[in-house]
């Protein structure tokens, strides 16, 4: 149901109690298409595109001729065939490519016209905040440069027939998509999408909805109990950012201020996922009211203060750091920074969690095939730390993301990669003779019940994506243990 509330606007709350799992709705988009900023994608069907097949009617890079005729790509096919234009996008392997800039907000606009009743009904509906900035907003020199210029100059939008393609036109559809588009997770990337009920989600950063992504529509059910009256929610940022991080980011491409409960709590759902550690006495440094974006931070210990401009150059130069050291990432260039940074930051700071997914899977790697002799003791001390980082990454997560539906190709793969640890110490023990026959079953139990979790989180992927391919290995694992378990006489 929609309903109104002064500090949000519109939103939708539930009309009944709701279990996790329940249904809340199932809808296509109104329009769906690339991110503002994208790699080089097919408009068919979102795979990133080699740029060697090119649609024969238009010139967009696509993956091949099925994708011709996907009903997404027709509205910019038919408006570059019209102007005559040929795309020409060489680098392919490069990053955001700008001509895909003009996608989503072209699709509105052909949806617009060709449907006009629809689209008011839902554009009236639509939140217009960012309208209301005009010129003001930051985005609106470089939408009017790199959307509506290009639009009208190279695409004669404003010639084609029974498209309003008007500058302000377009600045509208560019307005409207910025607010109310619902980040939409397909098989092959994510995408941007306005939908007539979904776009009308209040925002949180304890979300209590799972959206999944399947045969062209969004389903949408409870990832936690949901009572009558209250809102539906989704979270507009990265579940795994620090408060600042993703308030920033929501009053930048979303015109909010968000005040939740996680925002609203130092500790961060004790997960101390922002917390910077004391010079003076190495304790924990939190914010010490975290809805202000200006008062310092304080020691729990010794109560001596940091600046928000300090704590704002640590994190950026720490970001800046892990973004250097993911982007090539080794077990010693990652555990060097992490010495670097641990006598500064949490262990648990949001850009060392990130440093620890990498670990986690990188330890034990690259012995993993070898024979049980070869396994030298290095081998197994990367398989101790890379047990601890599963845990340690597993908490802070079932904290920030109870249901996982947030954090699905994180947590799922951790599970994956924890299940190796518990499985291949198990064996060795046992061959040492330091297990007895039931210790060993109740490790190889707690293997397969880890695989089976990493399974349960990816069961609605696609078969064709990186997390449906763990899912099918993760299957095949677990009939692996159960036939070693059956051969060693464990069942
Ligand atoms: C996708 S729209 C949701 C529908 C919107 N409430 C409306 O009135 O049309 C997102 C906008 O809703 C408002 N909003 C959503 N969640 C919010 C929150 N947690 N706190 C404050 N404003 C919120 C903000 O104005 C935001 O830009």
């Amino acid at each position: 149901m929609i309903n109104k509330k002064k500090e949000l606007g519109r939103l939708l709350v539930a009309t009944r109690d709701l279990e996790v799992d329940d249904l809340i709705l199932t809808e296509a988009p109104l329009v769906l298409g690339p991110k503002q900023e994208t790699e080089p994608i097919c408009l068919g069907c979102y795979r990133r595109v080699s740029g060697k097949y090119r649609c024969s009617r238009c010139t967009w890079p696509l993956c091949g001729p099925k994708c011709e005729v996907s009903p997404d790509h027709q509205p910019e096919c038919d408006v570059t065939k019209a102007a005559g234009v040929t795309i020409s996008i060489d680098d392919t392997d490069g990053g955001p490519h700008h001509l895909y800039e003009v996608i989503t907000a072209l699709r509105c606009l052909v949806f617009a016209g060709r449907e006009p009743k629809r689209w008011r009904t839902c554009a009236e509906r639509f939140n217009t905040r960012y309208l209301q900035q005009g010129a003001g907003w930051p985005q609106h020199r470089h939408n009017q440069e790199l959307v509506v210029n290009v639009l009208r100059d190279r695409f004669r939008l404003h010639q084609y027939p029974g498209v309003d393609g008007s500058e302000a036109a377009i600045h509208t559809v560019l307005g409207l998509l910025q607010i109310n588009q619902v980040p939409t997770k397909t098989s092959y990337s994510e995408v941007q999408a306005l939908y007539p009920m979904a776009s009308l989600a209040s925002h949180s950063c304890m979300p209590n909805t799972k959206p999944v992504w399947k045969d062209g529509k969004l389903t949408l059910r409870a990832s936690d109990p949901i009572k009558r009256g209250e809102a539906i929610t989704f979270i507009y940022t990265d579940i795994l950012w620090g408060t600042r991080a993703r308030r920033d980011h929501l009053r930048q491409t979303r015109l909010l201020t968000c005040s939740c409960q996680r925002c609203a709590d130092p500790t961060e759902l004790n997960t101390y996922f922002s917390a910077l550690l004391c010079r003076r006495c190495g304790n924990n440094v939190l914010p010490t009211s975290p809805l202000d974006d200006y008062d310092p931070w304080t020691c729990e210990s010794c109560s001596s203060q940091i600046s928000v401009e300090e704590v704002l150059r640590t994190n950026l130069a720490l970001g800046a750091a892990v973004e250097v050291a993911l982007a090539k990432p080794s077990i010693p260039s990652l555990e060097a920074l992490q010495q670097e940074w641990t006598p500064r930051v949490h262990t648990n700071h949001y850009h060392l969690h990130a440093v620890k997914h990498s670990l986690l899977q990188l330890y034990g790697r690259s012995k993993e095939k070898a024979s049980d002799q070869e396994k030298d003791a290095a081998h197994w001390i990367e398989i101790a730390k890379k047990e601890k980082s599963c845990k340690e990454f597993l908490t802070v997560c079932s904290r920030l993301d109870p249901s996982t539906a947030q954090t699905i190709p994180f947590v799922g793969l951790t599970f994956y990669e924890y299940h190796k640890t518990i499985l291949q110490s198990a064996q060795k023990h046992f061959a040492q003779n330091k297990l007895t026959t039931q210790q060993l079953k109740k490790r190889m139990l707690l293997s397969k019940a880890l695989l089976k979790k990493a399974m349960e989180i990816f069961k609605h992927e696609e078969e064709d994506t990186p997390e449906g391919q763990l899912y099918v290995t993760c299957e095949q694992e677990v009939i692996r243990i159960g036939k070693w378990m059956l051969a060693v006489g464990l069942v």
